[in-house]
């Protein structure tokens, strides 16, 4: 090649091309070179011969390692002084406002029986700033990952786990641990039915087997210690750029507080329920106690008064008409003298029920005492009182108590009375009706005696 073609060649060249002598010092440089070491404020002339090719690499970083200088002339002198053909590294290169990066390859010649050093630079900055940056993300990364409360784990196409994270690792501590390929066989891990994870179940395995994202599982895992975690568990595949699957992420969260703590308070809140049911249970039969007749499952006296009592306001307020019936079993000493204690009580039940069936919903029919009982019929006049007071009777006259094959005859005595303007309570009302009721007694018992006639007859 003729030289004019040669010096022309490297001329043109955009690589930096230097020419040092066997002591390390630059005999020729393109204008490449010649240009970037003025631009980078290593030469101060047009051109670097007779420069030392070590000055020319002030700020060089080795291979992207900060390699101090030092270090560098230590392996540029054992090149120089020895006999490898060839030298290569990367070097990195410092202007003012930027670093340009070089893959330097220098290689040993010999010409006129001289020994020469080829240097040849070729400008990598663009794959290293992509190579720094991918580092710096990396490391961002890793910072991020050792903060996050949650435990993270990321997997390549295989199942093997490429990162972890400290949260990720507290997690699994002290977990039954297995290996991938052992996951099948496994039962320390079960999903929250109570299911073994198999391996092809597991959240992991399915994002890399068919992409899928799953979110929140909660799993159980069995620790040697004989304990039990609960694991909110998810995985998202890790897709490239055309979409394929190239591994996985998988994110945890240990709930195992926040579950018992759960536990804890659904017992209590079911314990606080069924203790509420049981206390209303015994209040409304405390309160059906204290307002019913044990014997006869009537409204007991008390009742009786706090009813009629409204009954009497509403008949003397829009002047309706409300009557009262006293009811006494005749001559029942002498049943309990008779057939005893306990067929008297028979006999105050049959003739509850008797009663009972003559009476309409609205009307209060209750137990007075003993063997007394008292009925108030609202929107009712004494006349129709007296036809109610008249059936019960009847009924009761020809209806035996039928016990132990034996059959007790019974009668009862009725006294009724309504309500008047002149009345002034309640009692007043009942009291009439006690003296009608003592009436009929004196007429001979088996009677209804309406207050009024009573009075008559008195
Ligand atoms: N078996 C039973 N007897 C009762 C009960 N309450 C009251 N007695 C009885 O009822 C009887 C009422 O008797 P008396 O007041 O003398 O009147 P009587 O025998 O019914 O006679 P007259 O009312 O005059 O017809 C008493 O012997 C009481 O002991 C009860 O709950 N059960």
């Amino acid at each position: 090649m003729p030289l004019e073609l040669a010096e022309a060649l490297l001329t043109a060249l955009p690589s930096q091309i230097a020419v040092l002598d066997e002591s390390g010092i630059v005999c020729y440089a393109n204008p490449a070179w010649n240009r970037f070491m003025r631009e980078s404020g290593r030469i101060s002339t047009d051109s670097s011969i007779g420069s030392r090719y070590l000055s020319l690499c002030a700020d060089v970083l080795l291979n992207g390692d900060q390699q101090e200088k030092p270090g560098f002339e230590q392996q540029w002198q054992t090149f120089l002084a020895g006999s490898d053909l060839v030298l290569r590294f990367d070097l990195a290169c410092r202007t003012a406002s930027t670093t340009h990066w070089f893959s330097a390859q220098i290689n040993r010649f010999q010409y006129q029986e001289k020994r020469y050093f080829l240097v040849l630079y070729e400008n990598i900055s663009e794959r290293k700033q992509t190579e720094l940056q991918h580092i710096l993300a990396e490391r961002l990364l890793h910072k991020v990952l050792e903060v996050l409360p949650v435990g993270v784990w990321i997997m390549d196409q295989q199942g093997q786990i490429v990162e972890g994270n400290p949260a990720g690792i507290a997690i699994w501590a002290g977990a039954r641990f297995v290996k991938p390929e052992q996951f099948g066989e496994y039962k320390g891990w079960w999903l929250d039915t109570g299911k073994p994870i198999q391996a092809d179940e597991w959240a992991a395995s399915r994002a890399i087997r068919n992409g899928e994202v799953s979110i929140d599982e909660e799993i159980r895992i069995q620790c040697f210690d004989g304990s039990e975690k609960i694991i909110l568990n998810s995985a998202l595949p890790l897709l490239d750029s055309k979409g394929v699957v190239t591994g996985a992420i998988i994110v945890n969260q240990d709930i195992t507080s926040r579950k018992l703590a759960e536990q804890h308070l659904s017992q209590a809140k079911s314990e606080i329920e069924s203790a509420h049911h049981e206390l209303q249970q015994v209040l409304s039969r405390e309160q059906k106690m204290a307002r019913t007749d044990e014997l006869t499952g009537l409204c007991n006296r008390r009742q009786f008064f706090a009813l009629t009592q409204q009954l009497y306001e509403v008949a003397r307020r829009y002047q309706t008409p409300l009557s009262v019936m006293l009811i006494d079993v005749d001559r029942f000493k002498q049943v309990n003298d008779l057939h005893g204690h306990l067929v008297g009580d028979k006999a105050l039940v049959h003739i509850a029920d008797i009663a009972r069936k003559q009476v309409r919903a609205s009307d209060v029919l209750a137990r007075y005492g003993g063997e007394e009982f008292i009925i108030a019929l609202p929107n009712t006049d004494s006349e129709k009182a007296l036809h109610v007071a008249e059936q019960i009777r009847v009924d009761v006259a020809t209806t035996p108590l039928v016990f132990d094959q034996q059959s007790i005859r019974l009668s009862i005595s009725v006294g009724i009375t309504e309500w008047h303007q002149s009345d002034s309570s309640l009692m007043q009302m009942i009291t009439r009706a006690d003296g009608a009721l003592y009436a009929a007694k004196r007429a001979g018992r088996n009677k209804c005696l309406l207050a009024e006639q009573s009075a008559d007859e008195n």
